[in-house]
């Protein structure tokens, strides 16, 4: 039995359309455009489309993250105007997806459609120990290619 989170449905045409897995292996939820008409968003449009429910995840150890469905960012250029939308696991509003139409021409968007997905994820909360010198690493400082291509 998956782990149990409150859902609010703030929009009644969610209450058929809730978010699930599609197959037993999948690891997003998708999320619907809970607006009222077609919306057709331009090329380089940004829009911040309701999706109809708010979720309280309510562990800390826990957040979601909202991320495109490859399909539609790979053939039709949405994907999301904040790259990845994080849910805190205190947050009780209703999620919202920043659509970004990247493409070259204009899309447009039917109430209901599924729009981005989410996924929910563990998160480790840290504190800082504050120090002069760290205990020495095979990386040490070395980023951004410093170990080759090949
Ligand atoms: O794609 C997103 C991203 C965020 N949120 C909601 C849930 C999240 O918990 C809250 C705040 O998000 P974030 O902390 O990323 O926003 P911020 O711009 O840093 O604003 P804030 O000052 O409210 O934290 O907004 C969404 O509904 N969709």
């Amino acid at each position: 039995m998956n782990r149990q989170i409150d859902l609010k449905i703030l929009d009644e045409r969610l209450r058929d359309n809730l978010p699930e897995y599609a197959t037993p292996g999948a690891a997003g939820l998708d999320l619907r455009a809970a607006i009222e008409k077609p919306l057709v968003i331009e090329p380089g449009q940004t829009e911040l489309i309701p999706t109809g429910i708010a979720i309280h995840i309510a562990d800390p150890s826990l957040a979601a993250m909202i991320l495109p469905r490859s399909g539609l960012g790979h053939k039709s250029g949405i994907v999301l105007g904040n790259l990845v939308g994080l849910i805190d696991s205190d947050y009780q509003g209703q999620l919202f997806i920043s659509t970004w139409n990247r493409g070259k021409t204009a899309f447009t968007l039917n109430p209901l459609d599924r729009l981005a997905q989410l996924i929910i994820v563990p998160v480790v909360q840290v504190g800082f120990n504050i120090v002069e010198e760290f205990d020495s690493s095979d990386r040490g400082e070395g980023g951004f290619g410093s170990t080759g291509k090949a």
